[in-house]
């Protein structure tokens, strides 16, 4: 599951990307690589894993992981192949997800492409130019099935029919995402990898001074545009993002609590990406690993299972599971036991966020 930081040059991109991979690195354990200079594979900080690990003691503690793609800025006309924009749209087409940094930091010595700080501008340059790619893309469908709609089959009549509905809705300059899209138009925009329907954040970008101070103009506009697309905002500065990353885990702690904040941002975004993606975390634990493992939400015991093992999947007989909540209040797995917390679930049952599982499986 990738997360693309999209916007335009300059906006703090490649910083914020840098400090959410430096981060990456000194997690524990985790066997962190770069597998490009411009994917990082980022772990996903969880309480609950580390309540686990306190538990359990285990020889390994594995949190679950998403990538971010640092992609190169897209400018004006990047639709029409300006500096190198289709090269950096197709970029986009392969993630999952879109972190939208937005510059809301004031800095004369860092130059702005369109001259000067707009938030609101700068976020309609960059939609307008994944509408008018989505848009082409459409265009050029539509071509194609126009002339298979000639036989006069029913399935690319409703196809034609859907895209003209998709074409209309870019030309009122409205994202796909905020379509409500039946099956033939689903079909579609994962096909064509529509970029205004992949889901989005927006991550402001203010001056180091400035982070969580109220009545940002920058920010609101920012806030004002995200709530048109149904979207949140993350407010980060990528610049002390990415002073902190350099610190050891101690002077982290001291560095945020004189900042007076208990999260970093970084945090923040990573959570704000998961919750994006549709992804839910359950929990393995034991004396060799506790691991955090990732699936989508509405994943079924076998597939969560699959995940660990396709064996397990296959031969799935049962799982075992507690919630975080009740195992974390009970203190054991075998007090969890003896107060008929831990259940017996079957192959029907849908995996919830916080599970502690335990699978039984036949090879
Ligand atoms: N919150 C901030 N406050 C002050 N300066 C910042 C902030 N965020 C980033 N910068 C600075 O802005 C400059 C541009 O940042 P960066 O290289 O990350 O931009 P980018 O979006 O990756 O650009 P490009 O599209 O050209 O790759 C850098 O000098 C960086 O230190
Ligand atoms: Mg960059």
């Amino acid at each position: 599951m990738k997360i693309g930081i999209v916007g335009l040059p300059n906006v703090g991109k490649s910083t914020l990307f840098n400090a959410l991979t430096e981060a990456g690195a000194d997690a524990e354990n985790y066997p962190f690589c770069t597998i490009d200079p411009n994917i990082g594979v980022v772990p996903v900080p969880d309480p609950r894993l580390d309540w686990l690990a306190e538990i359990y003691e285990p020889k390994k503690k594995t949190p679950t992981v998403i990538e971010f793609v640092d992609i190169a800025g897209l400018v004006e006309g990047a639709s029409r192949g300006e500096g190198l924009g289709n090269k950096f749209l197709a970029h986009i087409r392969e993630v999952d997800a879109i972190a939208q940094v937005v510059r809301c930091f004031d800095d004369k010595n860092i130059s702005h492409v369109d001259g000067d700080i707009s938030p609101d501008r700068d976020i309609d340059i960059i939609n307008t130019e994944l509408m008018m790619a989505d848009l082409a893309a459409v265009e050029k469908r539509l071509e194609k099935t126009e002339k298979q709609a000639k036989s006069g089959d029913k399935i690319y009549l409703k196809e034609a029919e859907t895209l003209k509905m998709l074409i209309n809705t870019l030309e009122e300059g409205k994202n796909i995402r905020q379509l409500e899209l039946d099956q033939t138009a689903k079909r579609l925009v994962k096909e064509l990898q529509l970029l205004s329907a992949k889901p989005i954040i927006y991550l402001a970008n203010v001056n180091e001074d400035e982070i969580d101070s109220p009545d940002n103009e920058l920010v609101e506009a920012v806030k004002i545009h995200a709530a048109q697309d149904g979207a949140k905002v993350v407010e980060i500065s990528a610049k002390i993002e990415a002073d902190i990353a350099e610190l050891d885990e101690d002077e982290k702690e001291m560095f945020l609590e004189e900042l007076g904040v208990n999260e970093s941002g970084l945090d923040r975004v990573i959570k704000a990406g998961y919750e994006l993606l549709n992804l839910i975390t359950f929990l393995t634990a034991g004396e060799q690993e506790c691991r955090a493992w990732t699936v989508e939400k509405g994943s079924t015991a076998p597939e969560a299972a699959g995940k660990i093992h396709s064996d397990m999947e296959k031969g799935f007989i049962r799982a075992e599971v507690v919630s975080f909540e009740d195992l974390k209040r009970v203190g054991s797995m075998a007090a969890a036991r003896e107060e008929g917390l831990l259940r017996l679930e079957g192959k029907d049952y849908i995996v919830q966020d916080g599970d502690v599982c335990h699978f039984r499986f036949n090879v």
